[in-house]
């Protein structure tokens, strides 16, 4: 059995980073950045103004003052003239501010009658302007690598990319195993239970970025695993759920074997996940996961999450751990590093369940947190600090 540390290191010199592909800026949100982009134009392009009001000169600006307005400059229209002392243009916010003017008064601060406006008692000392370029200006570096947020999104829409490159998505194959299962939805047999990792681990390598495909369920034959392992082709990746174990059906790492795998390592001193396996099938990384539920969707964030994460060329750490206060008091730990799940409150205490049986979904479920704790952790009592990873 290897340490997590070791089988993570492993399983992450499995992949490389994808190559890219063009999308439309509608398509990259959320989607890994590959080359560096430039701003194609400066933002604002001119000097406009923040608020609604009259552009006026400086050496106008004092209570009092009483300017004839001598016409408009709109978002879009800009004041095609020039603002000459003893004059101003109504603006508005997000026009380009007219020549010669310094600042903008805001309306409320003027009193109007037809073309001439007086400005107030009180004056808002704001110029309220926006410099040509205050945001970016043409040239401006958008570094790669980086996960496009919805802010991103904007900002390059505003630097007028509407292409933009990306690392292209990781496809992840998906295989669950077993004569017991059945896909949801479907009527299992009074001694079959519902599929439920595959979907789980799906939804969670999805949302961190990857493209996956479920494959139909494998029987618990050579010749069903065979078959379904070949139609995995032209994935990044296959994961492997069940058949993991020692037991007679347990057939994954034999019939991999057959098909060239070349096995990265077997078993890891951790709980739950203990039977995980890695390697490479004549160039396609493989993950073999547990079956039990928790230990698979467990091992997927561990291991499969960062593997994704350096497959779109971001940086792939372990998932960062956290400092928690805890809740209850907690048993000694045994031989293999315990990830026992927990809730986390909102004061930073955290509760680890009692139940920690690997097959309990409904306490995943109700957990968002895990409890990390070291080979041969002794006891722990309420109050102390024990390192967490949230879920
Ligand atoms: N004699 C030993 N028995 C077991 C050991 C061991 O060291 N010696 N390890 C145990 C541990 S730890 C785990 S974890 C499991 C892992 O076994 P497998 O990977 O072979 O998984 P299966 O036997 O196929 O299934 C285990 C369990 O999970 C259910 N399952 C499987 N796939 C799915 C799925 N896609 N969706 C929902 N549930 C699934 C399956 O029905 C079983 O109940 O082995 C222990 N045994
Ligand atoms: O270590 Mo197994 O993965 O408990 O359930």
């Amino acid at each position: 059995m290897i340490s997590v540390v070791e089988a993570l290191e492993k399983v992450l010199s499995l992949g490389t980073r994808l190559s890219s592909e063009q999308v439309s800026l509608r398509a990259a949100a959320g989607r890994v950045l590959a080359e560096d982009l430039r701003a194609k134009r400066t933002q604002p392009p001119f000097s406009a103004s923040a608020m609604d009001g009259y552009a006026v000169q400086d050496g106008d600006w004092a209570t009092g003052s009483t300017l004839r307005v001598i016409g408009e400059a709109a978002a879009g229209h800009a004041f095609h003239g020039a603002v000459r002392p003893g004059e101003a243009v109504r603006i508005f916010t997000g026009a380009p501010l007219p020549e010669g003017a310094d600042r903008v008064v805001i309306q409320e601060d003027v009193t109007r009658t037809d073309d001439l406006i007086t400005l107030g008692e009180t004056l808002d000392t704001g110029r309220h302007v926006r410099p040509a370029g205050g945001d970016f200006h043409e040239g401006d570096l958008f570094a790669a690598p980086r996960k496009l947020g919805p802010a991103d999104i904007a900002l390059l829409a505003s630097m007028n990319h509407a292409v933009i490159p990306v690392v292209r998505k990781p496809v992840v194959a998906i295989m669950a195993t077993g004569d017991e299962l059945v896909a949801p939805g479907e009527a299992p047999n009074p001694d079959q239970i519902i599929a439920s990792n595959s979907y789980g681990i799906a939804a969670q390598l999805e949302a961190a970025g990857a493209e996956t495909r479920l494959l139909p369920i494998a029987r618990d034959t050579r010749a069903a695993l065979r078959d379904v392992f070949a139609m995995a082709k032209g994935a990044d990746l296959i994961v492997t759920i069940g058949g993991a174990s020692v037991g007679d059906h347990d057939l994954v790492a034999e019939v991999a074997a057959d098909l060239n795998m070349d096995q990265s390592f077997y078993k890891i001193a951790m709980r739950p996940g203990k039977p995980l396996m890695a390697g490479n099938m004549d160039g396609l990384p493989m993950i073999g996961l547990p079956g039990n539920p928790v230990s698979s969707m467990v091992c997927s964030t561990l291991f499969i999450v960062p593997l994704i994460t350096k497959m779109l060329g971001l940086p792939a750490d372990a998932p960062k751990t956290a400092q928690a206060t805890l809740a209850n008091d907690l048993t000694p730990n045994g031989p293999r590093e315990h990830y026992m799940r927990a809730h986390l409150a909102p004061d930073g205490t955290v509760r680890v369940h009692d139940a920690q049986d690997s097959a309990l979904m409904s306490v995943l479920a109700a957990s968002n947190a895990l409890v990390v704790r070291p080979i041969r952790d002794p006891a722990r009592a309420k109050g102390e600090s024990v390192s967490i990873i949230t879920l």
